[in-house]
């Protein structure tokens, strides 16, 4: 059973006709400022599909044109309408050969739309939102449900998982036309249950206004994305967005309670009239009482009302903890019995690339992968070695070109200030000068030396591992390219670091 917002549409989807639907049944009834405008003959209007970027526009199209970091989209009206677009949609009255209806916010529009267009979505469906931890809440709550008996799917950074599906994603939350057609392809392929990620960007341009959500998660909040949103408030007020916009009113909203930001997003998710589930060692709905730490594994005890339970997570890093409850709480708040969810977590995958053991020395060095790249994370990820690194910690790191510079020497002090050997190296340059961005890591980072090559890097910090070591090749995770200039490479930590350890054997 999944859900149906226009039954008409989705019928015709199924039937593989080619699609289209009225510009007034498309609208529906959320956008006032378009009845009148739709009462003409524009509501009439066969509409094939949707898009707000005019190069891909296919005849009888809307075209939705939306405002960018560097564009205004409708200043792209004339080319759509040169592609065959039937109508545009835009914030403002524009003269054009096409109709152009105006509507307050246009990026709205166009997930609405979309969402009626394909119709249909699985049935029970979850956004979770955070500086950290996304990828790996949205992972472990599809397997939970999966372990529970239902056909789950996730959708996020290392994209698609579902029983039929692993397909390498671009964005973290996709644009609201690839998402929405996603949806209708995953309910008629069965799934009924799906997670994803919210990122602030996703969730600043309105992506998943779209959905229909159950039930929706906070982690925690760090420094991130400074280059796109103007301050951590306004950064903030983005993911709040989860809450006092996106989730139906009453629904469950699961938080991390032990963030310092925590106390913030309970007051908006309260403010905003849902059912508050906090998670953690100051949570109420699942409360972690005590956690022992093991090279591969930990154990937590976790209170669920009087229940108590001792569970063995296979996963090492104190965030996986934090991660697994917050899971834990959305599949219980989407249906999962608190018995199975806990043996659930007992046979978690990590998700590709966080702090994943990728292998180790002759003599039991471990090489892990993770995919830190921001402040926060590097330092939780350093810190949650430690425990059980009798030798040093070596760390391999870089920052991404064309993003928030801001972060270079603070990344370089943690990587310092937390590990015993520090390698700065490249990690997506992207338009910038690769030196230049090592440059302004190396002002914090006076303890550490300096190799452009990535793999040189990996190479030489895998071979001066000795027993008792731990290495961390952090900020690419399940990443498979390198971006340099316009071109991205083929590059894997993984593949890489497995090479180096295979070259100290022979
Ligand atoms: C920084 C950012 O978020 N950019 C988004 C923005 O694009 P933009 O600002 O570059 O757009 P623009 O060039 O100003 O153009 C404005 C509009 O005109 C359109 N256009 C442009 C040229 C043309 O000839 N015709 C035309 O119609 C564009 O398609 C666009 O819709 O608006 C586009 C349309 O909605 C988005 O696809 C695009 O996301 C791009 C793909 C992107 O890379 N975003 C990243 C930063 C992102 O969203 N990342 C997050 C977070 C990841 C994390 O957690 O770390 C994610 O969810 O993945
Ligand atoms: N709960 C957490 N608290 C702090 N750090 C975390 C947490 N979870 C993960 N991390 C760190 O952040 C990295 C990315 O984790 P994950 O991919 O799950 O987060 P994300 O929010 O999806 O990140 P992104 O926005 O980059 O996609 C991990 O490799 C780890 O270093
Ligand atoms: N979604 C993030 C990932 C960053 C990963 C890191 N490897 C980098 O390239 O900076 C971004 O595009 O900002
Ligand atoms: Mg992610």
């Amino acid at each position: 059973m999944n859900v149906d917002a226009d039954s008409r549409g989705a019928d015709r989807l199924q039937e593989g006709k080619v699609h289209s639907m009225k510009l007034r049944d498309l609208a529906g009834d959320q956008f006032p400022e378009l009845e009148a405008q739709l009462e003409g003959p524009a509501g009439l209007l066969d509409i094939s599909g949707l898009s707000s970027d005019s190069r891909n526009v296919e005849p009888g199209n809307a075209f939705v044109a939306v405002t960018g970091t560097k564009a205004d989209g409708a200043g792209f009206i004339a080319d759509a309408a040169g592609r065959g677009a039937a109508v545009a949609i835009a914030s403002q009255p524009v003269d054009a050969a096409i109709p152009v209806l105006a509507v307050k916010e246009p990026r709205r529009f166009l997930s609405i739309a979309a969402a009626r267009f394909y119709g249909r979505q699985p049935e029970t469906m979850v956004a979770v939102t955070g500086t950290a931890g996304k990828t790996s809440v949205a992972s472990f709550t599809r397997q939970i449900w999966a372990h529970a008996g239902h056909a789950a799917a996730m959708i996020g950074t290392t994209g698609v998982v579902s029983p039929t599906r692993n397909e390498y994603g671009a964005l973290t939350t996709p644009d609201p036309v690839s998402l929405h057609k996603l949806l209708a392809e995953l309910a008629d392929e069965g799934v009924t249950h799906a997670s994803m990620e919210a990122s602030s960007h996703g969730l600043d341009q309105s992506r998943l206004d779209g959905v229909k959500l159950s039930a929706a998660a906070f982690t925690n909040l760090g420094r991130d994305h400074m280059d796109y949103h103007p301050t951590v408030e306004a950064y903030m007020a983005a993911k709040m967005r989860l809450f006092d916009t996106l989730l139906p009113k009453g629904a469950p909203a699961v938080i991390f309670a032990d963030d310092p930001w925590s106390p913030q997003a309970v007051q908006a998710a309260a403010d905003a009239g849902h059912d508050v589930r906090t998670v953690g060692r100051k949570g109420d709905y699942l409360t972690l009482k005590r956690v022992e730490h093991f090279r591969h594994k930990q154990t937590a005890e976790i209170h669920i009302g009087d229940e108590i339970f001792e569970v063995d997570i296979p996963l090492a890093g104190d965030f996986q903890v934090a991660n697994a409850l917050v899971a834990a709480g959305l599949a219980m708040s989407t249906g999962v019995e608190p018995k199975a969810a806990m043996a659930a977590l007992e046979k978690l995958v990590g998700a590709s690339g966080r702090l994943e053991l990728v292998g180790h020395t002759k003599d039991g060095a471990l090489a892990y992968v993770d995919y830190a790249h921001k402040p926060d994370a590097l330092e939780n990820v350093l810190n949650s070695v430690r425990p059980f690194t009798t030798g040093r910690v070596v760390v391999v790191f870089g920052c991404g070109g064309d993003r928030d510079r801001g972060k270079r020497p603070i990344m370089g002090e943690i990587a310092c200030r937390l590990a015993d050997v520090v390698i700065v190296t490249d990690d997506n340059p992207r338009s910038e000068e690769p030196a230049a961005i090592r440059a302004e890591i190396m002002t914090a980072a006076a303890c550490a030396s300096e190799i452009g090559d990535r793999a040189t890097a990996i190479r030489e910090a895998v071979g001066m591992l000795t027993s008792g070591d731990t290495l961390i090749v952090a900020g690419k995770g399940h990443e498979e390219g390198q971006t340099i200039g316009g071109v991205t490479l083929p590059f894997s930590d993984h593949a890489e670091v497995r090479k180096a350890l295979e070259e100290l054997k022979s």
